[in-house]
């Protein structure tokens, strides 16, 4: 079953063109790293993904839904971890999760037995009766993705959701949602460090709006699947005037 389906889609700020015929879909189980450098386009597609912004110009299907005929349900299906924290620092985790699968309709017991369950699959259980402000910026983090699995949704986006944590905390955070995928999400993690990405991962490099490749990226290293051959195709793709078709 596919998770996420963008089709043709092209997004403009005024004059300038964002997003340029974008097409890829993300299946369930996939982990894709959708990367880009700076000004690529991923915060404008990331919007348009949760529907913070429309566009007349293509198709996005979540779930099997199109997001501009049936909102709600695409939605529904949607776990968000924007690059800025939203959390109340002063409340425990629990509460912080327990609030916000209020948003989403659930309750009492079925909300715990959720929160729980989020929780547990971030590692982040025995953590959740303490309060905010005591977590590091890594466990907060981890909340944060634990937060955005607790309505159960189908697909699971992340923009950059490393920046600012140190190796050890982003090492542990990468691994957890590769484990999410393997377990049947379908995942989109917008970066731009390629040791977050493995060598069996789905890789769509965005650049200036366009998509440049889209492959596993071990075959975007050259069959070496190592990061260092990552790291130098992408340079060479999206270095100035140095781009090469998709
Ligand atoms: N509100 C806006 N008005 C005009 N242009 C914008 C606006 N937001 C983004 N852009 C432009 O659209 C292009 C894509 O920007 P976007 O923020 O989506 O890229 P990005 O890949 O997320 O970059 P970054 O990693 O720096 O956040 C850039 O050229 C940017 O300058």
């Amino acid at each position: 079953m596919t998770g996420l389906e963008v089709s043709h889609v092209s997004y403009r700020y005024g004059a300038r063109k964002a997003l340029d015929d974008v097409s890829f879909s993300v299946e369930a189980g996939r982990f894709c790293a959708l990367f880009g450098p700076n000004g690529a386009g991923k915060s404008t597609l990331f919007a348009l993904l949760t529907r913070l912004i429309v566009t007349g110009e293509g198709r996005i299907r979540i779930g099997g839904f199109d997001i501009a005929r049936t909102p709600r349900a695409a939605l529904a299906r949607i776990g968000v971890v924007f690059q800025q924290q939203t959390l109340d620092l002063d409340m425990t985790v629990r509460r912080n999760l327990t609030y916000f699968a209020g948003l989403h309709g659930l309750s009492g017991r079925s909300a715990a037995e959720a929160i729980d369950a989020a929780l547990a699959q971030l590692g982040m259980a025995e953590r959740a009766d303490e309060q905010v402000r005591a977590l590091n910026g890594g466990h907060r983090r981890r909340m944060e993705i634990a937060r955005a699995l607790v309505h159960r949704p189908e697909i699971l986006l992340l923009d950059e959701p490393t920046v600012g944590l140190d190796a050890a905390s982003r090492q542990a955070i990468t691994d957890h949602v590769h484990l999410l995928a393997e377990r049947g999400l379908a995942v989109l993690w917008a970066t731009h460090l390629v040791d977050e990405i493995q060598a069996a991962d789905q890789v769509v490099v965005l650049h200036r709006g366009k998509v440049l490749s889209n492959g596993t990226a071990g075959d975007l290293a050259g069959g070496q699947g190592d990061v260092r051959g990552l790291a130098k195709a992408f340079l060479s793709m999206t270095a100035e005037g140095r781009e090469v078709p998709a």
